[in-house]
């Protein structure tokens, strides 16, 4: 079984993709951590991120890096919207996604264009949202328990910014597959958001034939 699991930043998308992962003991993949990877290389060879070529080079990551902490900081996740948003880049990471989406078994994935471009096919689509204002209340309290002194508007501000460059770019942007269970987490606790994940797959599944 395939599941896709898409949504904006900070939504919960993360949170609920690994617990499906546990729940149908599935292989689980964050796409976020790649183009993030890819941000953190730019960044460590000053490359530029604005340009496609530049970004395409840092896309043959050293696959150490995924395993950085580096890739979960605040810079890191805008960079990663703005290096996302060249074609070659999600070209030079499309194959590596499919394959993993594709595995025998299947899998869980997150991020922003598994139900739309990466697995359109998948058994499950789910897009999780929630307000602005909450992502970004939850997010900065992710930030301070890891000592980040971001304020909250900054993190408010960053969300915003990074939902309209996600949403309006022109290849694979943000947006809900036609066929995914929409899941608010705005006013659900998580133990609560992944019952409803697992109750959105479990209808999903049987309606297929
Ligand atoms: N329903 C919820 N209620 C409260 N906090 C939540 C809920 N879901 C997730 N969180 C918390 O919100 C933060 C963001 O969640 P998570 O990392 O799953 O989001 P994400 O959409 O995967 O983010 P990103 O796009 O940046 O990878 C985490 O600290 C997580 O523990
Ligand atoms: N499938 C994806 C996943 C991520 N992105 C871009 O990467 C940025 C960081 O992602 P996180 O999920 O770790 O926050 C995100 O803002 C997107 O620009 C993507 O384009 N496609």
């Amino acid at each position: 079984m395939i599941i896709a699991v898409d949504g904006p930043a900070a939504s919960g998308k993360g949170t609920i993709a690994k617990a499906l992962a546990r729940h149908y003991n599935l292989p689980h993949l964050d796409t976020g951590l790649l183009y993030r990877a890819v941000a953190a290389t730019v960044k460590r060879l000053d490359l530029d991120p604005t340009r496609e070529a530049d970004a395409v080079a840092a896309s043959d990551f050293d696959e150490l890096t995924l395993a950085d902490p580096v890739l979960r900081d605040d810079e890191i996740g805008k960079l990663a919207s703005i290096v996302s948003a060249h074609p070659l880049v999600r070209a030079a990471l499309f194959q590596r996604q499919k394959r993993f989406a594709h595995q025998e078994g299947g899998a869980v994935l997150d991020g922003r264009d598994i139900g739309t471009v990466i697995a359109p096919g998948a058994d499950a689509k789910l897009f999780v949202r929630a307000t602005p204002t909450i992502r970004a209340r939850r997010r900065h309290a992710e930030l301070q328990g890891r000592g980040a002194t971001t304020t909250f508007d900054q993190v408010l501000a960053d969300i915003r910014s990074r939902d309209q460059r996600d949403s309006s770019r022109s290849t694979a942007p943000l947006v809900p597959a036609i066929d995914a269970a929409l899941l608010d987490t705005s006013f659900l606790s998580i133990e609560a958001s992944v019952e409803k994940a697992i109750a959105l797959v479990e209808a999903r599944r049987g309606t297929r034939p």
